[in-house]
């Protein structure tokens, strides 16, 4: 019996590349997961909607749909609201990471490992759960006008509930640096595959 493909976290700062490093490890072979996708996709559930319209009022839905920027103004005006909103999603955010786990450790031919995009892996104590983590980090200059340009609702309101690049990437088992191009990324990340099989 062979070894299910290793699980791993990706993460790094806001606008670091994450989300183009996880599109990379998807052609390189990998099976991916998204939990910021999880999150948008979880504002489409009924009980979730009516949850954050009971907190902040009906102003959050527009055209009868979660509207991420009016909640993002609401959680994160103090920790307090930012809390109950994690603490809304993050339970249903695991449960749906756990199923997609699961469909994907049995998929054949296997996988060459199963990768989970988490903004927050270190700042919520996951990194337990994976075989391994990945930091995507970037010139700080180069950050910040990446992340200024997605134009975010409450950047720096998110950038300080997170922690420094540094500190992830030295928390992380492989820091991969995305300042270049995004085939340099490719090619960093297919590395970091082939050392994570070996
Ligand atoms: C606040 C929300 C509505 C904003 O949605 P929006 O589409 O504008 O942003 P998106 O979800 O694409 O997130 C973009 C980036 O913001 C940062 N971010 C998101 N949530 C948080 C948070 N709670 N704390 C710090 N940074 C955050 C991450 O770096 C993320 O990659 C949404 O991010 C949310 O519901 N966040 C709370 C849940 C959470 O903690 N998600 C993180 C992954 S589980
Ligand atoms: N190496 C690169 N070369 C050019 N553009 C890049 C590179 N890496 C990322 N980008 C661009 O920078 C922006 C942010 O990248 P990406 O969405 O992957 O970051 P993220 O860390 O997932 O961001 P967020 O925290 O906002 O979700 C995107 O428009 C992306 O296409």
């Amino acid at each position: 019996m062979t070894a299910p493909p290793p699980f791993v976290g990706l993460t790094g700062g806001i606008g670091a590349g994450k989300s183009e490093a996880l599109a990379a490890l998807g052609r390189l072979g990998a099976a991916t997961i998204s939990t910021d996708q999880v999150v948008h996709d979880l504002y489409e559930d009924p009980s979730v909607r009516d949850a954050v319209v009971s907190r902040w009022g009906p102003s959050v839905v527009v055209e009868g749909r979660v509207d991420r920027r009016a909640v993002a103004r609401f959680a994160f005006a103090s920790d307090e609201e930012r809390r109950w909103l994690e603490q809304l999603l993050w339970p249903r955010v695991g449960a749906r990471v756990a199923e997609w786990r699961a469909v994907e450790s049995a998929r054949q031919p296997a996988p060459a490992a199963l990768v989970v995009e988490t903004p927050l892996l270190f700042e919520a104590g996951l990194e337990g759960n994976y075989d391994a983590t990945i930091a995507i980090v970037a010139d700080e200059a180069v950050r910040e006008a990446r992340a200024g340009a997605r134009g975010h609702e409450a950047l720096d309101e998110r950038t300080a509930r997170q922690l420094p690049q540094a500190e992830k990437a030295a928390r992380a088992t492989y820091a991969v640096e995305n300042s270049g191009s995004l085939r340099e990324l490719e090619q960093e990340l297919s590395g970091v595959l082939a050392k994570l099989k070996s």
